[in-house]
């Protein structure tokens, strides 16, 4: 018998047919994995399954019993339980309280949660003091405490709905770890990702959510992850070539081959920022940066490595050292009281669920350069208008009109636009933080066109990232952190995407 039968769910957003029909199943212990583009409904579907949203039309069974959660607590109370990646846990909670948040045990004293939560933390793998408080824990483990909490219920069925997406490769194993251990236990797993090669290597059978219908329902023995790409966007679909490092055309510069086997040095004006001997005391140790015109340098590591260290050295936000910084020729300083002269690079970063866009604001607002009500003539506004349509085509961004407000797009969808308007002002140096993260296969191809657009400019970027496949697809190279320096280097620009994927899994999981 299935755990969960789901039988031509319907759910649309006024005229926006979200789920137009869905018929799944999942058995006990199975792992299921949920594929979709950005704004193809699989949150929509979680949320149904949460309780948070009430489905149109359709039934769903659990354990054969009639099942129609009224709230998230109902769901919860019979046996569905959602982790979502951008769970937000109240900070001034210990860590046991947030465990046993919404379950009958909550509001006990703590002498009493505490035992019984290390074990539930232990089983999700997450090793913490439970009187630590929540806003002691880096975000990306408030997935892990979200698990513990599931576990504290006898939930049957655990959907995971991107919880992976800002994870290291080593802390997606210690993911998939738990997943596989929830399935030893007889529970069902809904694993909802866009990073496929990962979930392929964890999941049973693979469901892919397309024009509002389950449009194929696979074992993953059967799959590749090129293959479960075309199924996702219903279109064969390669992987991204490796990065050309695009030198800007400069008059007779032009000849210079662009994928040289091995790289001469840099002429003084091709350089964009060299930093020598860059220090964070305590933290980064001793790093040279040298970024080209027009390259895309990549880095990575764990999370004490240091590697966000040097990005809040560049960005200003952190107070560094280094023995010369110079960019584009000019000295510059990290002295951030020297005012003039001191580095700060402009960094974009994909921000839990704002991405730095008013969810209010239409998409036509959100994408207009000009101020509202600086276009003074018709022909100029239209212009700007035709901007806007071209740009939320060319992301495909879903969505009946561009008067809808931004926050009733998709996380992805809405990561695009913000990412789209922020690229359009980047000039010179800049850097960017997981610019792929959530996105779909097609939409990861679009903002690598994005970055080459902008790089054949001239500008520059440093990408920091978690995900070693957004690397290998964005970057020409890839510096893996350990220990606060640039413990090696990855020349991604003579590979296959896969290749240097696997390389920087291996480099970074050695680190
Ligand atoms: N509350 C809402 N009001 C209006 N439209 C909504 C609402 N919630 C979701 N939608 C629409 O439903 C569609 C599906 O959104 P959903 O978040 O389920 O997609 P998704 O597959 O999870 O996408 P992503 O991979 O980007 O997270 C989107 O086009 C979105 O605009």
């Amino acid at each position: 018998m299935a755990l969960l039968q789901v039988e031509g769910l319907k759910k649309s957003f006024g005229a926006r047919r979200v789920l137009q029909g869905v018929s799944f199943s999942v058995a006990e212990g199975e792992i299921v994995g949920l594929v979709g583009s950005n704004g193809a409904g699989k949150s929509t579907l979680g949320d149904v399954l949460a309780g948070i949203t009430a489905a149109d039309a359709g039934q769903m069974t659990l354990q054969g019993h009639p099942y129609a959660p009224l709230s998230a607590d109902d769901a919860r109370h019979l046996g569905v339980g959602v982790v979502e990646q951008l769970v937000q846990i109240d900070p001034g909670l210990t860590i046991a309280q947030a465990v046993f948040r919404g379950t009958p045990q909550a509001g006990r004293p703590q002498a009493e949660l505490r035992e019984r939560a290390r074990a539930l933390l232990t089983e999700a793998t997450l090793d913490v003091d439970p009187d630590t408080l929540v806003g002691e824990l880096p975000h990306f483990v408030h997935g892990l405490v979200e698990i513990a909490r599931v576990l504290a219920e006898d939930t049957r069925l655990v959907v995971l709905d991107e919880v992976s997406a800002a994870l290291l490769p080593v802390e997606v194993t210690r993911l998939h770890a738990v997943a596989g251990r929830l399935s030893r236990q007889g529970r069902g797993v809904l694993y909802i990702s866009h990073r496929l090669p990962e979930m392929l290597a964890l999941v049973d059978r693979v469901l892919v959510l397309r024009d509002g219908v389950i449009a194929l329902d696979s074992p993953a023995e059967d799959l590749d992850p090129v293959r479960l790409a075309a199924e996702t966007v219903g279109e064969p679909i390669s992987l991204p070539a490796p990065r050309v490092a695009s030198a800007p055309a400069r008059s007779g510069r032009d000849d210079v081959p662009a994928r040289a086997p091995t790289r001469p040095a840099p002429s003084e004006a091709d350089v964009a920022l060299r930093v020598r001997n860059l220090r964070v005391p305590g933290r980064v140790q001793g790093v040279d940066l040298l970024l080209r015109q027009g390259e895309v340098v990549g880095l990575t590591g764990h999370r004490s490595s240091g590697v966000q260290e040097i990005a809040g050295a560049l960005t200003g936000e952190l107070p560094a050292l280094s023995d010369e910084l110079v960019l584009h020729g000019e000295r510059r300083s990290l002295d951030s009281s020297a005012d003039e002269a001191a580095l700060r690079l402009p960094a974009y970063r994909p921000d839990e669920d704002a991405y730095g866009v008013d969810p209010g604001e239409t998409i036509a607002r959100t994408l207009t350069r000009e101020p509202w009500g600086a276009l003074t003539d018709v022909r100029s506004e239209i212009a700007s208008l035709r901007g806007v349509i071209k740009t939320v085509h060319r992301l495909d961004v879903k969505t009946l009109s561009i008067r809808t407000v931004v926050g009733a797009l998709s996380g992805g969808d809405r990561h695009k636009l913000a990412l789209a308007r922020w690229m359009a002002s980047a000039q010179d140096v800049v850097v960017l933080h997981e610019p792929t993260r959530g996105l779909d296969v097609r939409a990861r191809q679009q903002v690598r066109q994005l970055l080459d657009e902008a790089t054949a400019h001239g500008t520059s970027v440093v990408v920091v990232s978690v995900d070693p496949e957004e690397l290998a697809e964005c970057c020409d190279r890839v510096g893996i952190v350990a220990g606060g320096r640039v413990a090696r280097w990855i020349d991604t620009r003579e590979l296959a995407v896969d290749a240097v994927r696997a390389r920087i899994v291996e480099a970074a999981t050695a680190a």
